[in-house]
């Protein structure tokens, strides 16, 4: 800085306008660089293509804000009705810990299952009151194939006598 100071006071007012126009011109030139880069028509294209994704995704309460949040990732993100029905399901379903479920051994498209199956998860998210599991939980359940229980199923720590029966 000091050395930028001595320099500039050294230097006569027309080597500092010389400077300075070189700085504006290159301003300028990175400028034209930048519109020749990203014309305003793909920019525009693209929000527009992320907005129409965004409004065919008809979901509910937190999930509809995650969705939203993350920009409607891709069409095939969304299956609204099928979802929605088997997360319906588990809510009626005795409440319990925030579970995951996931297929990961070669299985058939998500689409070609039944819901209603009951097998135990694959993996559970462990959390402390108040510690954003439910956040957790609902951006893993936005996967096309993850079933996650409707309600956190409290299995450990509340239903643990019913057994793996109850837990199923
Ligand atoms: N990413 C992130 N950053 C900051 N805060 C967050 C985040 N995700 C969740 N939350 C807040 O966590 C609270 C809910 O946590 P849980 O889902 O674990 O609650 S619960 O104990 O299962 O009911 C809840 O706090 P309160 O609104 O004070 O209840 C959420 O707002």
């Amino acid at each position: 800085m000091a050395c930028a100071l001595l320099f500039s006071r050294l230097l006569p007012i027309s080597h500092r306008l010389t400077r300075t126009s070189v700085c504006v011109f290159s301003l300028f030139l990175s400028y034209v660089c930048y519109c020749l880069l990203f014309p305003a028509d793909t920019i525009i294209q693209r929000s527009v293509d992320v907005t129409l994704s965004c409004q065919r995704v008809p979901t509910q309460g937190a999930k509809m804000r995650i969705r939203k949040s993350l920009s409607c990732v891709s069409p095939s993100d969304v299956r609204p009705t099928t979802g929605e029905e088997a997360r319906l399901k588990g809510a009626q379903s005795p409440p319990s810990g925030v579970q995951v479920a996931r297929n990961d051994t070669p299985s058939p498209p998500m689409s070609n299952l039944k819901f209603g199956n009951k097998k135990l998860p694959n993996a559970i998210i462990v959390g402390v009151k108040k510690g954003g599991t439910r956040a957790v939980l609902e951006f893993i359940r936005i996967h096309p194939d993850v079933r996650a229980a409707g309600t956190e199923t409290h299995f450990f720590d509340r239903n643990y006598d019913r057994g793996l029966e109850w837990y199923r």
